[in-house]
């Protein structure tokens, strides 16, 4: 059988690790120095309970409160990450707007979406709680995990995440009393 196609869009304000968690998913590698991204697009074949993926991950420019939705990040994409910086307040209040003009632009009830605070290695410098991410995450219906890029911590698990939300929006994923069957 050939593999699944799916298509997953990454987004989020600047410097909060977008690419940083694409390098790390794609290549197992970190890289420390920061350049800017206009957009990117990574594949990886990915074998996940038991069927084989293409996972097409766009990595997507940083946006701010004033930023224009990209019209082509409404269209074709099966799930999106969005991810903010537990040490940057204006990350986590972006994430909220980038969601909000989402959810208008793709006009469906259920977009798979996973939430990311990443940078969890800078524990000195948290600015967001674990409960708020969570609170936001819940308000959205939407799952959400918390990430270090550097230290590569539970960055595969949001790619698996957001498969598994694809395949449940899908209706290809049931689930009993608290167990995922796929
Ligand atoms: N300590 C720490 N630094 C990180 C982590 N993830 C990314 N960084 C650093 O944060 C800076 C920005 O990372 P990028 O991955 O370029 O961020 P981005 O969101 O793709 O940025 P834009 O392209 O501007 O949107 C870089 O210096 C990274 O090395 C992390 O988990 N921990």
């Amino acid at each position: 059988m050939p593999p699944k196609q799916r298509k997953i869009a990454i987004m989020g304000y600047r410097s909060v690790g977008k690419s940083s968690l694409s390098i790390q998913y794609v290549e197992g590698q970190f890289v420390d120095s920061y350049d800017p991204t206009i957009e990117n697009t990574f594949t990886k074949t990915v074998r996940f309970r038991g069927d084989e993926y293409e996972v097409r991950l766009v990595d997507t420019a940083g946006q701010d409160e004033y930023s224009i939705f990209p019209a082509q990040y409404s269209m074709d994409i099966h799930g999106y990450v969005l991810v903010y910086s537990i040490t940057s307040p204006k990350s986590f209040e972006v994430v909220q707007i980038i969601h909000d003009k989402l959810v208008d632009m793709t006009g469906k009830v259920h977009v798979p979406i996973v939430l990311v605070g990443n940078k969890t290695d800078l524990h000195i410098e948290r600015m967001i709680s674990t409960e708020e991410g969570k609170r936001l995450a819940d308000s959205w219906k939407a799952v959400f995990l918390e990430t270090s890029a550097k230290q590569n911590e539970s960055v595969s698990d949001i790619f698996h995440t957001v498969l598994t939300e694809i395949e449940r929006a899908n209706g290809n994923v049931q689930v009993k009393s608290g167990c995922i069957i796929s």
